[in-house]
C-alpha cells in the first residue's frame, strides 16, 4: 500500500575528574613523524575555523591512510556532468528526521535518540549517486508556540540559522510522526504543517512526508491522515515512508534525484558529511549519553571539545568535557564506581574506532560547572524551537 501510495500520488573511560588512558605510542621514522604532526595539525585547524570543509570519519580514514600510503579510489565525474541538489529536512522534535539523514546518506551521520532535541544543529549528509550528488540538512526539531509565548534567544538563533540554511534548499522535506498523529493527534503539529506549506520561495518544492508508517499496524489507518495532510497548501507530493527501516525511501530519493540541477559537486565522492572529526566525536559521545542518562539531566549538561591528536601508532586520543552544574548531577552522570560514564565512554569508544576505522583512546571528563567553567545551562535545554 505505502508503495503504491507513493508511486501512485503525484501531488570512555572517565571516572569522575580522573581521567584515564591507555595511550599506546610506538617508535617511528622522523619522516613518519613529521606527516602525522602535519595532520594534526591540518585536523585541529580545519575543524576549529569552521568554513574550511573536513569531512569527519572519512577525514580521519584519508588522514591515516595517507600516513599508511593508501590512496582511496573515490571516481570522479567531470565538472560539466554534475548535478546537484540541496534538501532541508525540517520538523517537530523527535519526527525521525536524523534517522531519515542517516539512512539515506547509507551510514550514521547524525546522532539519533528517543529524546527530543537530539540534533543541536544543522547536520550536512550527503549521498553522491553516479553524476548527482544530493546534499541533506538535518535541522534540530521545530514546534509551534502558543500565543504569546516567550522565546529564549538562544533557542531564536537557533531557529534562525535552521531557517537560513532551509532557505537555500531547492527541496524541502517537512516529516511527520504518522504514528504519532494518529494515536495522539497533536494540532500544533497539523498548525506547523500548515505553516511549514507555506512557501516563501516559489521555486522551492516542499514535499511532506508521513513517517515511522511501519509502527503502524493497519495501513488503512493511514489514509485519514494522508488525505488531511495531503489535501493542505503548499506541498507537492506527499509520501508514506519509515526513515528507519527504509520503506518508501526509495521513491522519495528518486524524487529528490530528479530534482537535481546542474551544478558542480560541494563534496568529493565518498564524503557523507563536512562535520570535522571533532564534531563527530562529539555528536558520537552526545548520543550516548542521551541513551544513558534519563530525565532532564542530559539537557543540563554542557559538552565540551578539549583535545584531538593522531598518536604515532595511528591511533587517536580524543579528550572531553561534560560539565554539570551540580554535585548530584555529577554523580547521577557518573555512577557507582565510575561505572556509569566508564559504560558510556566505552560505548562511545567502540563506535568512534569503527567509524575512524582506527583505535581511539577516548577520555571524558566529568566536571562541576564553577567559576571558570561558568556556562549557560540553557544551550542543551529541552525547550522546543518554537515557531
Ligand atoms: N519505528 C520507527 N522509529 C523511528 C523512525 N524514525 C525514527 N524513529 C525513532 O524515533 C526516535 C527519534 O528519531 P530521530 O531520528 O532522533 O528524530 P529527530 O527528528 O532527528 O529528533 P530531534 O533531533 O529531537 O529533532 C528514535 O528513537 C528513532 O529510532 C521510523 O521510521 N520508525
Amino acid at each position: 500500500m505505502i508503495e503504491e501510495f507513493n508511486t501512485a500520488t503525484t501531488s570512555s573511560s572517565a571516572q569522575g575528574d580522573e581521567k584515564v588512558s591507555d595511550e599506546d605510542d610506538q617508535p617511528a621514522s622522523l619522516e613518519r613523524e613529521k606527516m602525522i604532526e602535519d595532520l594534526n595539525t591540518a585536523t585541529t585547524s580545519s575543524s576549529a575555523q569552521g568554513d574550511e570543509k573536513v569531512s569527519g570519519a572519512t577525514q580521519v580514514k584519508a588522514l591515516l591512510a595517507a600516513i599508511d600510503d593508501r590512496s582511496a579510489d573515490i571516481g570522479s565525474v567531470s565538472l560539466d556532468e554534475q548535478m546537484s541538489v540541496r534538501v532541508g529536512i525540517i520538523g517537530a522534535p523527535n519526527a525521525g528526521k536524523s534517522s531519515l539523514l542517516n539512512f539515506l546518506v547509507g551510514t550514521k551521520v547524525s546522532a539519533v535518540s528517543r529524546k527530543t532535541n537530539t540534533t543541536r544543529n544543522e547536520i550536512l549528509g550527503v549521498l553522491t549517486e553516479n553524476d548527482t550528488q544530493v546534499l541533506f540538512y538535518d535541522t534540530p526539531g521545530l514546534m509551534m508556540r502558543w500565543k504569546g509565548q516567550a522565546v529564549r534567544r538562544d533557542v531564536k538563533s537557533r531557529v534562525q540559522s535552521a531557517w537560513m540554511v532551509t532557505g537555500h534548499c531547492e527541496v524541502l522535506i517537512v516529516l511527520v510522526d504518522a504514528h504519532r498523529q494518529i494515536e495522539r493527534p497533536d494540532q500544533r503539529v497539523r498548525k506547523l504543517i500548515e505553516k511549514l506549506g507555506e512557501k516563501k520561495d516559489p521555486k522551492q518544492k516542499r514535499i511532506l512526508c508521513l513517517n515511522k508508517v511501519d509502527l503502524i499496524r493497519q495501513k488503512r489507518e493511514l489514509v485519514p491522515l494522508a488525505q488531511e495532510f495531503g489535501s493542505l497548501p503548499g506541498y507537492d507530493r506527499v509520501f508514506m515512508i519509515s526513515g528507519l527501516r527504509g520503506s518508501g525511501v526509495r521513491h522519495l530519493k528518486e524524487y529528490l534525484l530528479e530534482k537535481a540541477v546542474p551544478r558542480p559537486w560541494e563534496e568529493e565522492k565518498g564524503v557523507v558529511t563536512d562535520m570535522s572529526p571533532i564534531a563527530v566525536a562529539k555528536e558520537v559521545v552526545w548520543e550516548h549519553v542521551l541513551d544513558n542518562v534519563h530525565q532532564e539531566i542530559p539537557y543540563h549538561l554542557h559538552h565540551k571539545h578539549v583535545s584531538w591528536k593522531i598518536l604515532k601508532d595511528r591511533s587517536i586520543r580524543i579528550e572531553q568535557q561534560i560539565i554539570v552544574p551540580t554535585d548530584s548531577q555529577k554523580k547521577i552522570l557518573v555512577g557507582k564506581n565510575g561505572g556509569l560514564i566508564r559504560k558510556i565512554g566505552m560505548a562511545a569508544n567502540e563506535e568512534l574506532s569503527a567509524r575512524f576505522g582506527a583505535k581511539v583512546h577516548l577520555i571524558l571528563d566529568v566536571k562541576i560547572a564553577g567559576s571558570d567553567n561558568m556556562y549557560a545551562a540553557s544551550e542543551n535545554a529541552a525547550d522546543e524551537m518554537w515557531l
